[in-house]
C-alpha cells in the first residue's frame, strides 16, 4: 500500500499542503494554543527497545568528538552523494553553546549494549522576529540518524522528544531548515558558489570546466586581488561588540524574519574564531562601525576522492554595508576568504545577497534551502530577500 504521505508531518502543528485554499485565511501566529509547561510529558518518548536517549555534554571531550564522528560519517550530503558536511568539533561546540544553551536540547541515541551514538538531534535558544512578533524559539539542527537506522521513523521520534524537552522550558516556536520540502516552507531560497580555488573544485568535480574554455583561462577568471579593497578594514574584536550590535540590529529590521540578537549573542557568534567564524569590519567616526563583512568555516568531506579528501568551503553569514558599495564589501569577504585558503564562497539569495551575486561571479547550486517554522502560521511565502535569519 502507498505510505501516507507526511504521516509524521501531518500530525503536528505546521501549515500542511493541504490546507484549505478557499477557506477564509486562518490568524497568524500560534498554530496550538498556549500550553502550560506543568501539563507537559514528563516521560521520554518510547524508543525501539536496543536503543536507549542520553544528553550529549558539548563541553567534554570525549562527548564532542561522539558527536562529530556521528555527523562527519552520517550527515547532510549533496544530491549526487559527492561531499558530506564536516562540521568540525570546534563548529560543533560554538553552534550549539549559544548563550542561554542547555545540554538538554543536546539529544542523543545509543545502542544500548554498544553505547555507540547512533543518532543526534539539537536545539539552541533564540529570539526570532517573524514580521512584527519577537518570539522566543527553539532553533533546531544536525539532526541525523546513522546511515544503517534509515527509514525506521526513527526521526520522528527524535523530533517528538526535542518538542518535549523544548516545551518543558516553556517555549512553544521553533525555526529550522532543511534540503528536503516538508509541510510547509516559510521561504525557499537557492544557493550559489563562487569559486576561489576553481583548479581544485574541477580536479574534484565539484565544478566543471566550461566547454569553450581552458583551465588557465578559468583560473584567470576568478583571479582576485591580493589585498581588500575597502580602506581600514580588519578583524573584529571584542570593543567592537556593542557598534556591531547596533548595526547588525538596525540592519535586520528590514526582513520579515530575523534574529533579535543581544551584545552577549553578537559577541558570540561574530568574534572571530579560528577554523569556526570570520568577521571584518570598517570603522566609522567616534567608535562606530560602519560595515560588516562575516562568514562561518564549514568544510566538506569530498566523499571516495584519494587526491584530495576535504573542500574547504567559506558560508556567507551577517553583511552590512554603510560606508562602501555591497559588492565592494563582498569582494573584500571573497578577497579576505581567498587569503585564508578557502577553495569556495557560498551565500544563499537572502537578506540582500542577489544583488552581488552574478556580478561577482557566484553560480547557482544545484538545490535549495528551505525555511520553516513550527507552530507559527504565516498566511504567505517569504521571499528570499525577505529572510534576514542564518541557519548553521
Ligand atoms: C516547539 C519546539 C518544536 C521543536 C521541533 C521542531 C521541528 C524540527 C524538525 C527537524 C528539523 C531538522 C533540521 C536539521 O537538522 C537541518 S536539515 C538536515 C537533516 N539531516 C540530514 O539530512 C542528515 C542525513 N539524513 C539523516 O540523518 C536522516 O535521513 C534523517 C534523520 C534526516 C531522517 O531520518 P530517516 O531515517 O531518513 O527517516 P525516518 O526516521 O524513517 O523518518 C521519516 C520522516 O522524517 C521526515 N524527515 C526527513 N528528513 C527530515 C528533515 N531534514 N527535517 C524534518 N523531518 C524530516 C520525513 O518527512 C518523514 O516524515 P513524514 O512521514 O511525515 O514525511
Ligand atoms: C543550514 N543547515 C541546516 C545545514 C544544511 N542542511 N541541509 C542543507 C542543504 C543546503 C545547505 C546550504 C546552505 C547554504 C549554501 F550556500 C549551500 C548549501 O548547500 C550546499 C550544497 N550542499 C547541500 C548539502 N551538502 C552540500 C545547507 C544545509
Amino acid at each position: 500500500a502507498a505510505k501516507a504521505a507526511h504521516a509524521f508531518w501531518e500530525t503536528q502543528p505546521v501549515t500542511q499542503f493541504s490546507a484549505e485554499r478557499s477557506a477564509p485565511e486562518l490568524p497568524e501566529g500560534a498554530i496550538q494554543p498556549p500550553q502550560k509547561v506543568e501539563d507537559v510529558r514528563q516521560e521520554p518518548y518510547k524508543l525501539p527497545s536496543a536503543y536507549e536517549w542520553c544528553t550529549c555534554d558539548v563541553n567534554d571531550a570525549q562527548e564532542i568528538v561522539e558527536v562529530y564522528t556521528l555527523l562527519t560519517n552520517n550527515y547532510v550530503e549533496d544530491d549526487d552523494n559527492m561531499f558530506r558536511f564536516d562540521y568540525s568539533k570546534e563548529f560543533l561546540r560554538w553552534a550549539l553553546k549559544l548563550p542561554g544553551y542547555t545540554s538538554q536540547w543536546h539529544i542523543g541515541v545509543r545502542a544500548k549494549t554498544s553505547k555507540k551514538l547512533v543518532a543526534f538531534i539539537s536545539g539552541v535558544p533564540a529570539r526570532i522576529r517573524v514580521q512584527s512578533a519577537v518570539v522566543r524559539m527553539a532553533e533546531i539542527n544536525f539532526l541525523c540518524v546513522h546511515k544503517k537506522l534509515r527509514s525506521k521513523r526513527l526521526a520522528p521520534v527524535l523530533i517528538r522528544e526535542i518538542t518535549r524537552r523544548v516545551h518543558l522550558r516553556d517555549t512553544w516556536q521553533a525555526v529550522y531548515t532543511a534540503g528536503v520540502v516538508l509541510p510547509k516552507p516559510l521561504a525557499t531560497c537557492r544557493y550559489w558558489h563562487r569559486s576561489l580555488n576553481p583548479k581544485k573544485l574541477i580536479d574534484v568535480g565539484f565544478s566543471r570546466l566550461a566547454r569553450n574554455m581552458t583551465m588557465a583561462r578559468t583560473i584567470k577568471l576568478y583571479k582576485l586581488p591580493e589585498q581588500p579593497l575597502s580602506p581600514g578594514i580588519r578583524p573584529m574584536h571584542p570593543a567592537d561588540v556593542p557598534a556591531v550590535t547596533a548595526l547588525v540590529t538596525t540592519y535586520l529590521q528590514q526582513f520579515a524574519i530575523a534574529p533579535v540578537l543581544s551584545e552577549e549573542e553578537i559577541a558570540h557568534l561574530l568574534l572571530p574564531a579560528a577554523g569556526v567564524v570570520s568577521s571584518y569590519v570598517i570603522g566609522g567616526e567616534g567608535g562606530r562601525v560602519s560595515d560588516l563583512c562575516s562568514f562561518y568555516t564549514l568544510p566538506s568531506s569530498i566523499i571516495g576522492n584519494p587526491e584530495h579528501s576535504t573542500l574547504k568551503a567559506a558560508y556567507s553569514f551577517y553583511n552590512v554595508a554603510t560606508s562602501v558599495p555591497l559588492e565592494q564589501l563582498m569582494t573584500d569577504a571573497l578577497i579576505l576568504a581567498k587569503q585564508d585558503d578557502f577553495d569556495v564562497f557560498n551565500a544563499l539569495d537572502i537578506q540582500h545577497n542577489e544583488a552581488f551575486l552574478k556580478d561577482l561571479k557566484f553560480g547557482p547550486g544545484d538545490g535549495f534551502l528551505h525555511y520553516y517554522l513550527y507552530n507559527w502560521r504565516l498566511n504567505k511565502e517569504l521571499q528570499p530577500r525577505q529572510v534576514g535569519l542564518v541557519m548553521l
